[in-house]
């Protein structure tokens, strides 16, 4: 058996699934009205939809198999991700990849399987709509061609989820999405006694860089600020786009001199990027945080609050000093 190795954006992939929200979750209507028709079409007695996490696959939908998920390694969709045509394997049997594979040796006993690979709108591959049977079997073009656009139907269904959650202009998690998500993480934080930080970021003078240099430098700039906080933090902590120049970020199990160390990042790359930018302007923020210690859970709007007085209260400070200089 072979062991499907991780596709080059596994941490961007991994990340829009968490944005999604989608793990986890009750079984929908949406998806199993696709994995009933391909069932139908295909006259297979499993049709799924699966999503590829990080050690396991997860069925968002599952029409012929009782389990919800499995290992990744035992995965066939973990091998499918890797392409974005369909992978078809007409007899697992004769191939090295799956022959041994305990689903194919025991049950469910897998002998064909055909997955189309679905994206995101970023264009990453979370999982497949795939097909199996117990015995081996043909897919020919015209069936392929069906296959394919299911897997669209699938796709539509996650680019109106990620409408919903993501900021368009830099992918970040939308105020509705964080709010989502880092109610979530909170509640973890609180079940585990664990503290958490909150970050809230405004840009500084950024109306003039839309006034001076126009809206299409201001979508620049806040893109680049974007992509800034998602290089310094780390991939588990839920970062957003809230209002027009607002970031937040929730930082898990994170303490204050943790939480210094990412503000010091954040600046210094801030400083590397406007030296090298050279846009005619200086990108800076103002940033106030509000800590919930291990013992104290706080709900999030509480702390948002608390943050977002704390960065008011930083900006004032700043454009005072700028004034008392100039
Ligand atoms: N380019 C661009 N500008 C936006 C977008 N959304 C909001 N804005 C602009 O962002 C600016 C935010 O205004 P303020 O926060 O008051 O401006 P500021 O100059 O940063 O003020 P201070 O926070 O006091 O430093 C406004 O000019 C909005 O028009 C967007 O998606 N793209």
């Amino acid at each position: 058996m072979i062991a499907p190795p991780f596709p080059a954006d596994e941490d961007a992939r991994r990340a829009t699934l968490r944005i999604l929200q989608i793990l986890d979750t009750e079984p929908d209507e949406r998806f199993d009205r696709i994995t009933r028709m391909a069932k139908r079409i295909f006259q297979v007695p499993i049709a799924l939809v699966s999503l590829v996490d990080a050690d396991r696959q997860w069925f968002k939908s599952a029409q012929g198999l009782d389990i919800r998920e499995t290992p990744r390694d035992l995965s066939f969709c973990g091998h499918a991700i890797l392409s974005d045509d369909i992978l078809l394997v007409p007899d697992s049997h004769r191939d090295p990849r799956f022959a041994d594979n305990p689903l194919v040796t025991g049950p469910p006993q897998l002998r064909f399987y055909a997955g189309c690979p679905v994206r995101s709108p970023s264009g990453h591959r979370l999982g497949t709509l795939c097909v199996m049977d117990r015995q081996p079997r043909g897919f020919d073009p015209d069936d392929q061609a069906t296959l394919r656009d299911l897997a669209y139907l699938v796709e539509q269904q996650f680019a109106a989820m990620y409408a919903a959650m993501v900021d368009e202009l830099t992918g970040l998690a939308n105020r509705r999405g964080f709010e989502s998500q880092a109610g979530q993480v909170l509640s973890l934080c609180q079940r585990n006694r664990w503290p958490a930080t909150l970050l809230f970021f405004d840009l500084d003078g950024f109306k003039g860089v839309n006034d001076r240099y126009g809206h299409a430098e201001g979508d620049w700039a806040l893109k680049a600020f974007a992509d800034l906080l998602r290089q310094c933090l780390r991939a588990s902590d839920v970062v957003a786009r809230t209002g027009g120049d607002e970031f937040v970020a929730l930082l898990s199990g994170t303490a204050t001199a943790e939480k210094d160390r990412a503000l010091e990042r954040l600046r210094s790359q801030l400083n590397a990027l406007n030296l090298r930018a050279q846009r005619g302007y200086t990108l800076a923020f103002s940033v106030g945080s509000a800590a919930m210690s291990a013992e104290e859970p706080l709900a999030l709007d509480t702390l948002m609050a608390q943050a977002d007085a704390a960065m008011y209260e930083q900006k004032q400070r700043r454009s005072e000093a700028i004034r008392a200089a100039g």
